[in-house]
């Protein structure tokens, strides 16, 4: 089966500091928990694979479309949700919201009932500069399911929100999963196999990644 992305020769370095060094790494559709220690890696990774940072080398998707060729196309069907979001304070939730619709686009109804159900729609109308930190993280991850993404990079999502915006984030997941969505999650705490079927673990360690 095509491979939903694949990464090849992919390096990272800040300025002279080396933090990625992947041969190749090829991942079918699934459910993937990236772990790895402090430093190791995780979110650089996450970037690098969202297209937000440069990075050397290449990344595909589905087979077709090229992190360098297409990054235009490739940028859309990936999202991504930082693990502690900073955003521009004077804008509101809405405003973002509809920044990502046009850029990413993805059905209005359908997002405004995520909103909802994860219980961002009641302070939407207010700056972010107001929002607590659990808050944020609601609206971060509301932004990651808009649009028609292929992938969504979740920077540890379980973190700051309470239980029943995680109840909907697992639902979520499973959904999106059930639809041809795959998902790479990094957690410091071990994920609930009951509550998410994570297809397999992603190490990061002495700047690669492997499937373990
Ligand atoms: N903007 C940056 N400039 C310079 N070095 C950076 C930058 N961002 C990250 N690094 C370095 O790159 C390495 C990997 O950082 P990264 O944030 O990707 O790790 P991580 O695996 O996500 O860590 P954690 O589990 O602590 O979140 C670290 O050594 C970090 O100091």
């Amino acid at each position: 089966m095509e491979a939903v992305i694949a990464l090849h020769n992919v390096r990272k370095s800040y300025q002279d500091f080396h933090v990625l060094d992947i041969a190749r790494l090829e991942l079918p559709a699934g459910i993937y928990w990236l772990q790895g220690e402090n430093g190791a890696g995780k979110t650089t990774c996450m970037k690098v694979m969202a297209g937000l940072i440069p990075f050397k080398g290449e990344i595909i998707l589905q087979g077709n479309v090229s992190s360098h060729r297409q990054p235009v196309a490739f940028r859309r069907l990936i999202n991504y949700a930082e693990a502690e979001p900073l955003y521009p304070s004077f804008l509101t939730g809405r405003d973002l919201l509809e920044l990502y619709l046009g850029t990413k686009g993805g059905n209005r109804q359908q997002v405004m009932e995520l909103g909802e159900r994860l219980g961002v729609t009641g302070y939407m109308q207010n700056p972010v500069s107001t929002y607590s930190s659990g808050m944020l993280k609601k609206l971060s991850l509301l932004l990651a399911f808009t649009g028609n993404p292929l992938l969504i990079l979740l920077d540890e999502p379980l973190i700051t929100i309470d239980k029943q915006a995680l109840a909907v984030l697992y639902d979520l997941i499973r959904a999106y999963s059930a639809n041809g969505v795959s998902f790479c999650i990094t957690s410091h705490q071990p994920l609930d196999q009951r509550e998410l079927p994570v297809s397999g673990t992603l190490r990061v360690a002495a700047k690669n990644i492997a499937l373990v």
